[in-house]
């Protein structure tokens, strides 16, 4: 177990892993003297997937279940975790990863799709855990503040990113449907006293099947549950296939198939199958039998495809072509490589892909690898909204100016698998037509849902204390910031009357006093922010899980050009610290530019932020005084780094990552230097200062001459250490500075 002066490292998958190869032996060496101990604990896809199955590996192959470890410590006053966005793997994803470690001598299982012994249902199963958000909703016992510090803001409005223009007559709109969506069935109760509860379904002729087990509630607890309707899903996405074709506009559906695992990759499939109709009608049979599972993307259907006799499949192959003559464009994820919006459930996640639309004019990429307006389809209308108010700002405003604009902090509830995150295993499509039941331990009905087969119902739960935990948040980050709070809560939507019950009473804990906080529905409180926003004014969002999510990259995306620059602290109920390292993921597209031409465009700013918010806990926690240096010293760095424009470049043979961790480690010893708090730290980074400075030219050569020609890191989603660190650490001279520490 660790002691208060230890800081957890995640290590995680894509690109932040990458970065962390570079940037965490600079951390290591810089905290050492300070008595500050750096532990890694490996929560990569890789390795979760390697934990949850020990009995297939031999005994050196075990690795920890780290994730556990973490979950636990998660709950404990002495987390201190620096936590790196990870993969929240989508099938495509989970099977290749196996199929990487199968091939690198790993005897795991594959993933059975159909799974029909117990044996598979079992593999099924544990790997299905490690689907999707497995790791987020575990770590995050506690709520969410995300902001971006007064530095960086100030940077962005001195050095705009580029924004596209937005013109009025912009054929961009949000669809979303109108009836029979999860927003237009939800029902909600508050349970007062403590209780457990079954979900159980009924058919049209009274057999009855328990979908969950009885399971406790908590008092003051609030539960939701919602239905998409099969039938109406499918009406709505044939209606709007043919009207992107009318319109002339690209076809995009923006989904979170990967933190709704359960729900959204059912809905991402009936897109695909609706779009692709005429095909699913004529090959049903033979997709049958080669075990097509769409829901997994068009890409699943295409790859299965080598199953079929040569004729068969060029058969499938024209009709393809006619279908996308015949339907409207689709978005492309890459047009290079003809890969459509359709093709990867987790290639196109509507948080980050929503916000890149509307920075980049309301276009997306077509087939020929130019820019169009889309229709971006959000089949739930819950928080769809938003974007189509944010749309239709921009049409009438033009779009958000960087140098002027205001910031909108957000203020997430999310602690204990809050709303959706604890959705996973309350989510069923309906095999038969009937009802579906949630009913308390005496057996009172407290939500029912009268459902048809393949429909999708699910159900979530909020606990009480996360509440008051996130009302008192609110109302510190008003007060600490002088900034208006509004709660993002629409008191026509039934869970969120339930909400605006309990905020109307937790703010009268608080002194608020002065403070302007408002509950406005996330339509009108769009409007609010945007109106402020233009205006240059601030305005922290207090929402729910999902609009978390949305607000989270939607803001600083429009504000800063990425959402890795973000800071992202999770205080955790229970007293510890999680620092989260920026509120964006872990880019698959820049491990693909490294690995073509050995250059890392990933950001570190988010983490240099997180590292020194985690410092300034542990100082506090542990009256460590050459923590509180440490961190102060860093937080100076960070912003001399960004006046000097030293964050990475996207072009090779400029500053990438690499470069930038080392200008970094130069201003965080030079401010170290320069302080006189501490004699020994200003002994000892003296001499490291005077170092960087004499090498400078030598060690920036060593980072960039590497650049321009392939790298090999030894794998995807497990890469090879060695190879990675020797990637990721090419200049010896800086190795060898950081060895004298
Ligand atoms: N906290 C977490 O654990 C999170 C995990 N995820 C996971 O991450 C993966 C990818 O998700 P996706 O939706 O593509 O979103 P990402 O945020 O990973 O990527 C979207 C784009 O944002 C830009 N970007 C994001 N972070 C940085 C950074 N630090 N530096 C520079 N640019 C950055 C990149 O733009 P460009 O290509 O233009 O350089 C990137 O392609 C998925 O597996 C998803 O589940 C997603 C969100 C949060
Ligand atoms: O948990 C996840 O899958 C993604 C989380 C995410 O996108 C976020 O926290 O911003
Ligand atoms: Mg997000």
């Amino acid at each position: 177990m660790t002691n208060s002066s230890t800081i957890i490292y995640t290590k995680t998958d894509e690109a932040p892993a990458l970065a962390t190869a570079s940037f965490l032996p600079i951390v290591k060496a810089f905290t050492k003297p300070s008595g500050i101990t750096l532990e890694i604990k490996d929560i990569s896809l890789a390795a979760r997937i390697l934990a949850a199955f020990p009995e297939y590996l031999t005994p050196d192959q075990h690795v920890e279940d780290a994730l556990a470890i973490l979950g636990n410590m998660v709950k404990t006053p002495e987390a201190n975790i620096i936590k790196l966005p990870n993969i929240s793997a989508s099938i495509p994803q989970l099977t290749a990863a196996i199929k990487e470690l199968q091939a690198k001598g790993f005897a795991l299982p594959d993933y059975p799709e159909a799974a029909k012994t117990d044996t598979e249902k079992d593999i099924k199963n544990r790997y299905d855990k490690i689907k999707g958000s497995a790791v987020n909703p575990v770590l995050r016992e506690g709520n969410s503040d995300r902001r971006a510090p007064k530095a960086v803001k100030n940077f962005a409005k001195k050095n705009p990113h580029s924004m596209g223009v937005w013109h009025e007559n912009s054929k961009t709109h949000v669809a979303t449907m109108s009836e029979g969506d999860f927003a237009h069935t939800e029902k909600s109760v508050t349970v007062t006293n403590a209780t457990s509860i079954t979900i159980t379904h009924t058919d049209t002729e009274g057999n009855k099947t328990l979908l969950k087990n009885a399971f406790p509630l908590l008092p003051g607890e609030i539960i939701d549950a919602s239905v998409m309707s099969k039938k109406a899903l499918i009406n709505f996405l044939e209606s709007e296939i043919s009207d992107a074709k009318k319109q002339d506009v690209l076809f995009s559906l923006h989904m979170k198939a990967t933190m709704m695992k359960v729900s959204d990759p059912i809905i991402f499939g009936h897109a695909v199958r609706v779009f692709f109709k005429d095909l699913f009608e004529t090959y049903k049979s033979d997709f049958e039998k080669i075990g097509v599972d769409v829901n997994n993307g068009f890409g699943n259907l295409l790859s299965n495809l080598s199953e079929l006799p040569a004729d068969k499949r060029e058969a499938i192959e024209a009709d393809i072509k006619t279908v996308m003559e015949n339907r409207p464009d689709l978005a492309m994820v890459n047009s290079d490589k003809g890969i459509t919006n359709l093709h990867v459930p987790s290639d196109v996640i509507i948080d980050a892909s929503m916000p890149a639309m509307i920075r980049t004019s309301g276009k997306m990429w077509n087939k020929n690898g130019e820019l169009q307006d889309t229709k971006a389809v959000i089949p739930d209308s819950s928080y769809a909204g938003i974007y189509a108010a944010t749309i239709d700002f921009c049409k009438e405003h033009g779009a958000f100016d960087p140098v002027t604009m205001g910031t909108v902090p957000n203020v997430g509830l999310m602690a204990q698998k809050a709303e959706e995150y604890g959705s996973h295993d309350k989510t069923f499509e309906i095999s038969k037509n009937g009802t579906v039941t949630v009913a308390d331990a005496n057996g009172h009905v407290l939500i029912e849902h009268a459902v048809e087969t393949g429909d999708i119902w699910r159900m979530c739960q909020v606990k009480d204390a996360p509440i008051q935990d996130w009302v008192k948040l609110a109302v510190n980050r008003a007060r600490a910031s002088q900034t208006p709070a509004v709660f993002w809560l629409d008191k026509n939507r039934a869970h969120d009357q339930e909400l605006i019950k309990k905020v109307t009473v937790y703010l009268k804990d608080h002194d608020t006093t002065d403070l302007d906080i408002r509950i406005l529905s996330p339509i009108e409180a769009t409007k609010f922010t945007l109106e402020r926003v233009k205006a240059g004014k601030d305005t922290i969002s207090v929402s729910g899980n999902v609009l978390r999510d949305y607000l989270t990259d939607l803001f600083p995306i429009l504000e800063l050009g990425t959402s890795a620059k973000m800071l992202s602290i999770v205080p955790l109920m229970n007293g510890g610290g999680l620092f989260e390292t920026g509120a964006g993921g872990s880019a698959p597209k820049h491990v693909e530019q490294l690995v073509q031409e050995n250059h890392l465009r990933w950001d570190s700013l988010g983490e240099f932020l997180a590292l020194a918010v985690s410092l300034e806990h542990l100082a506090t926690v542990t009256q460590n005084e050459k923590a509180a240096i440490l961190a102060e010293a860093l937080d100076e760095a960070t912003e001399k780094l960004l006046d000097n424009n030293q964050s990475p470049s996207r072009k090779v043979g400029e500053i990438d990552n690499r470069g930038s961790h080392f200008y970094l480690a130069k201003y965080w010893a030079e401010a170290l230097a320069k302080q006189s708090k501490n004699s020994d730290l200003k002994a000892t980074f003296e001499k490291i200062a005077l170092l960087f400075t004499a090498e400078e030219e030598t060690i920036m050569k060593e980072l960039t001459e590497v650049q321009g020609k392939p790298a090999d890191i030894g794998g995807y989603y497990a890469p090879d250490s060695k190879l990675t660190a020797h990637v990721m650490r090419p200049s010896n001279t800086l190795n060898k500075i950081l060895n004298t520490l």
